[in-house]
């Protein structure tokens, strides 16, 4: 079997696990260069972080010109790229199975909805919805403004003193909230969540270690290595913190009596997910406990990382435009009519400009630049009909960077966003937090998070920063290789 000769999907076995296999005789999406037989085009990916993300890139701008769809092989397995957003939305809504990559995660996340099967999906994300409602996350305002106000102070022993790695503190903050939100007021301490980061960032550069390497595909060989058996360790330690922490709680409510308060608290009322989820298992039986750590495990790790990156992508673009900062500064300062008080939930919405400076920072630099589904049928494109059983692959980053956002498409300018006329008519183009049906849950969070954090920041410090030497690295999501070139001056 030859990759790159003609194609006849429509000929091809519609659930056969082995329908790419077949022989084909009609056109296929043209194939990037450099592909061996048997290891494909794996072998250009293995480096570092920083490596992975320039040959992604040059996949994604070989798609751009190409059509917006091409193929590449993964070993012998067939993946498709595509940068149509018609087509990405086509596969987005109908191919809800995640291929099999995603199952290298699974020792850690499980069941959890990033790594569901389609089944437990449905119905999970279904009873999940509503605990990242609007309302909800009105409710956790108060937990983002309290936290930030930490941030600020802590950034005042490194304020006026120059350039410094800002990273850290914005990934500590993140992980505080986002372990406070999901597990409830009892925060472990600094430790704990030291513990837990470390465990998660290791886990993440090993199963990016995995996806780099065929040999270690089959889980019988990846078992024996020692990454595998280090995944696993990782992965014990995070049960254990998650697993304490539920089971605390868990006694904490029976002890008191007090499970049944939880379904009569006010909308407006704090509530973490892991009391809804405890509530749901009591009442319907919705969840097992496994099932309850998988999910907080999935939350904690796709909120924070995420969020944490695109805040640190935000100060480094926004330190290099001293015009953009100024124009939030004066926003935000509009919105608070000049007085010294907390940001609340009413204040959020106001910040029109701000937003906009958020997405279009998340457009230039999306945290996640590409998310992977798979489907047992065929899939059918404008162009082409997919083979069932492969990976397509919809890349963000193409999206962001399509001709359909005009000449300017590689310039920073937030202003876009203010204007209907200039943003592409297809509002596929924008994929920051996914597509479709199986999109981000958590998209309202960040975007909250973002504006709250970002709200403190900017009222007490001024941004600096190099944009020239930003260097982008790729592990599992997109983050500036490092984050020492912001340096903070207190606003007088
Ligand atoms: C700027 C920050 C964020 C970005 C860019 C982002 C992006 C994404 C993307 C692209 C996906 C689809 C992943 C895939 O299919 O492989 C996703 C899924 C998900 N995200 Fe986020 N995310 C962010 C913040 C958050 C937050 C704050 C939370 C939780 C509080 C969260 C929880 C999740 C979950 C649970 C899923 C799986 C959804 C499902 O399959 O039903 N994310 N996110």
């Amino acid at each position: 079997w030859s990759p790159s000769p003609a194609v006849d999907p429509r000929k091809l076995g519609s659930d056969s696990s082995l329908s790419w296999f077949k022989p084909r005789s009609l056109k296929s999406p043209p194939m990037y260069p450099g592909w061996l037989p048997l290891i494909g085009h794996g072998y250009q990916l293995l480096g570092d972080a920083k490596h992975m993300w320039k040959c992604e890139k040059q996949y994604y701008d070989f798609c751009l010109k190409n059509n917006d769809l091409i193929q590449i092989r993964l070993g012998t397995h067939p993946t498709f790229i595509l940068t149509d957003p018609d087509d990405s939305l086509t596969v987005a809504n109908n191919c809800l199975e995640k291929p099999s990559v995603y199952r290298y995660g699974e020792n850690v996340y499980g069941r959890g909805l990033v790594t569901a099967n389609v089944d437990t999906w449905k119905t999970h994300r279904k009873l999940m919805n509503p605990a990242f409602n609007l309302q909800v996350m009105q409710s956790f305002v108060g937990k983002f403004s309290r936290q930030s106000k930490f941030l600020v102070s802590a950034f005042a022993s490194e304020a006026g003193k120059g350039p410094f790695d800002i990273q850290p503190y914005l990934i500590i903050n993140i992980l505080k909230i986002a372990y406070q939100t999901t597990f409830g007021t009892k925060v472990e301490n600094n430790e704990t969540l030291k513990k837990y980061s470390d465990a998660t960032e290791k886990v993440l550069m090993l199963i990016l270690e995995r996806t780099q390497n065929i040999w270690l595909h089959l889980s019988f060989i990846y078992k024996m290595t020692t990454s595998g058996r280090e995944s696993n360790k990782l992965a014990n330690i995070m049960k254990d913190i998650t697993e304490s922490v539920m089971n605390n709680r868990k006694s904490e409510l029976k002890a008191a009596n007090r499970m049944d308060e939880l379904g009569e608290s006010a909308t407006e009322d704090f509530v973490s997910s892991l009391d809804r989820m405890l509530y749901l298992a009591d009442k319907q039986n919705a969840f097992t406990d496994d099932e309850i750590r998988e999910h907080l495990d999935t939350i904690v790790g796709g909120a924070y990382d995420t969020t944490a990156t695109s805040l640190t992508f935000i100060l480094i673009v926004i330190g290099s435009h001293p015009d953009v900062q100024e124009k939030m500064y004066q926003e935000l300062q509009k919105v608070l009519e000049d007085e010294e008080r907390d940001i609340n939930k009413h204040d959020l919405p106001k910040l029109v400009y701000m937003e906009a400076v958020i997405k279009e920072t998340l457009r230039l630099y999306p945290p996640v630049p590409r998310f992977a589904r798979t489907s047992n049928v065929d899939v059918k494109l404008k162009n082409y009909t997919l083979p069932a059983n492969c990976t397509y692959m919809i890349c963000v980053y193409g999206l962001h960077r399509h001709a359909m956002w005009g000449p300017d498409k590689d310039q920073f300018r937030p202003d876009r966003w203010l204007d209907p006329a200039r943003l592409p008519k297809n509002p596929n183009c924008f994929a920051s937090f996914s597509m479709g049906r199986r999109n981000c849950i958590g998209k309202l969070y960040a975007v909250m998070l973002i504006k709250t954090t970002l709200a403190y920041i900017l009222r007490h410090y001024r941004i600096h920063s190099d944009l020239e030497k930003l260097e982008t690295r790729c592990d599992i999501f997109l983050k500036p290789v490092a984050g020492h070139f912001v340096s903070l001056e207190p606003r007088v």
